[in-house]
């Protein structure tokens, strides 16, 4: 079915844009369609959390005593500086780190994304690209977000100059999302092919990031603390840029500077949960095997400073005030959203009815069992931050149009073999769930787009639907359900009229997990 669904007349799809930060939206926003909006609003969001403002905001220099702030601890550089990253936000952060502190750099090596100082390059963001003499070594790879040789020789060089350092040296280790697939060193007899079937396995099958990076983090010499022993007795600082929910230290790129504090038994128990404890690889046996035996205990990380220097809540502070710049009400129902996929879509499309309802008759209900169900689904996806009475509150005070804004990372389990990712699969349900609802007189829009430009393994961030959606694909030859049966929802969007519901930013050098906006405008 997925050949049928390959051969589809799709018509060529829509043009990269460059990515528009800090542009003005306030000019924008008298006639504009809905739909380009949403696509502007989505661009200045993730132009707000690009990795050099966020980097300065967490470092101070004071260049006569060379003295580094960070946060409220000071470090002193005297040429001792050693710098390591990786991660899709890394070429970023590690270009306005070396503007801030280059003095004191002696060596760097990052590890970023394929392609991306070429994509910097063609988007003119110069201010995201190293020095051209610059001390900072860079590898490329992991392409589609999946471990290879070239991150395999990254780590390795990485490796190379933690264990390197001595007590009068300071390591500043850059951290972002994409960190773990592009810092793999598996420990022998561990292979990489071995390490990369396994994560591809248990993503495949749902896993959330916290149990995948568990078990990475088992199988790493590097993840869970891995590379701050590597460096001791340098000092390290870790400046972190959040991509899980909750903004945990441990997990964010599995934690190379976090002692873990997993052991064998809760890997087992995960492996045993998706079904691929039996099928494991002798070698990963033996590693597990030999971790619970091993007489040193998990590492420490004493010697470290981890910052959070940036995450989700800061690019949704900044879309609710550039929404509200457009004329919005905008409130931030949560930065977690988590949770399987088809439930997620099931909450917004009932929210989009319940919050319809508030719209067209303050006061009224869309209907008691829609409400109900809205509520119990909330509580369902166990969603810790989530304002939902706040949400419909503003709504039926609004008087005006609405956006209701979230962020956070759905999980996806595949079941077909199309091509897609999460914000796109989001989106698709979404659309389903709006075509079968009653909506009256409201324009809905829903946009789901993740903030480093690239959604699963394909060129798009994201996509976004109106309720017409299901309908208008049906006289393409489209059908909704079928794309979504297979995973396919990127395929459908490339179709659907000629791509133009897609979110193309291209790489962005950021990457603070998915944004979710929800507009709400009486007609
Ligand atoms: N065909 C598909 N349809 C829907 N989702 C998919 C599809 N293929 C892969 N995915 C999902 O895409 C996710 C991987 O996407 P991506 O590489 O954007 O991850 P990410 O979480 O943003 O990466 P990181 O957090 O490491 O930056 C996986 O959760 C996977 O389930
Ligand atoms: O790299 C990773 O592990 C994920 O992006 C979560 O940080």
């Amino acid at each position: 079915m997925a050949i049928v669904l390959q051969a589809l007349p799709c018509l060529a799809r829509a043009p990269l844009r460059p990515l528009l930060p800090g542009r003005p939206m306030v000019r924008l926003a008298s006639g504009m369609a809905l739909g380009e909006q949403a696509q502007h609003l989505f661009e200045s969001t993730v132009g707000a959390v690009l990795p050099g403002p966020m980097l300065h905001r967490a470092l101070s220099l004071d260049p006569s005593s060379g003295l580094l702030k960070v946060r409220d601890r000071s470090f002193q550089l005297r040429q001792n500086l050693y710098l390591v990253g990786f991660g899709k936000a890394v070429l970023g952060m590690a270009a306005a780190a070396e503007e801030l502190l280059g003095q004191h750099l002696v060596q760097g090596v990052i590890s970023v994304p394929k392609g991306i100082r070429a994509a910097m390059e063609r988007a003119g963001k110069q201010e995201m690209l190293l020095k051209p003499h610059s001390r900072v070594q860079v590898f490329e790879g992991a392409e589609d977000n999946l471990p290879d040789r070239d991150a395999l020789r990254a780590a390795l060089a990485i490796r190379q100059l933690a264990e390197g350092l001595t007590a009068d040296d300071l390591l500043l280790v850059l951290i972002s999302g994409g960190g773990s697939a592009l810092l793999p060193a598996p420990i022998p007899p561990v292979t990489l092919e071995e390490k990369q079937t396994l994560t591809k396995l248990l993503a495949a099958r749902g896993a959330n990031i916290q149990e995948l990076n568990t078990i990475r983090k088992a199988l790493s010499q590097l993840k869970g603390g891995g590379l701050a022993q590597a460096a001791y007795p340098a000092q390290v600082v870790s400046l972190i840029l959040s991509d899980v929910v909750g903004d945990p230290v441990e997990v964010i790129a599995s934690g190379p500077t976090v002692a873990s504090i997993h052991n064998v038994q809760d890997c087992l128990h995960i492996l045993n949960h998706y079904g691929l404890r039996a099928a494991l690889p002798r070698s990963v046996k033996t590693v597990l095997a030999r971790a619970d035996s091993d007489p040193h205990g998990p590492h420490t990380c004493g010697h470290v400073l981890n910052v959070i220097i940036g995450s989700n809540t800061l690019a949704l502070a900044e879309a609710q005030r550039q929404a509200e710049a457009l004329g919005y009400r905008a409130l931030v129902l949560s930065a977690a959203i988590q949770g399987d996929v088809k439930s997620v879509a099931r909450f917004y499309g009932l929210l989009a009815q319940v919050a319809g309802a508030q719209l067209t008759l303050p006061g009224t209900r869309a209907s008691v069992k829609e409400d109900e169900q809205l509520r119990e689904l909330a509580a369902e996806l166990q969603l810790p931050d989530l304002q939902l009475k706040e949400a419909l509150e503003t709504v039926a005070g609004a008087r005006g149009p609405v956006c209701l804004l979230a962020g956070g990372e759905p999980t996806v389990q595949l079941q077909g073999s199309g091509k897609g990712g999460r914000n796109q699969e989001l989106a698709l349900r979404v659309g389903a769930e709006l075509g079968q609802q009653p909506l009256g007189s409201v324009d809905v829009l829903f946009l789901s787009g993740g903030t480093d430009g690239q959604d699963g393994p394909t060129e798009a961030a994201g996509a976004w639907v109106v309720p017409e959606l299901a309908s208008q694909a049906a006289t393409e030859g489209l059908d909704v359900a079928t794309f979504l049966s297979h995973n396919d929802s990127h395929t459908f969007f490339r179709c659907f009229r000629g791509g133009a519901h897609l979110l193309h930013t291209g790489l962005t050098g950021t990457n603070v997990m998915d944004v979710h906006f929800l507009f709400l405008r009486l007609r």
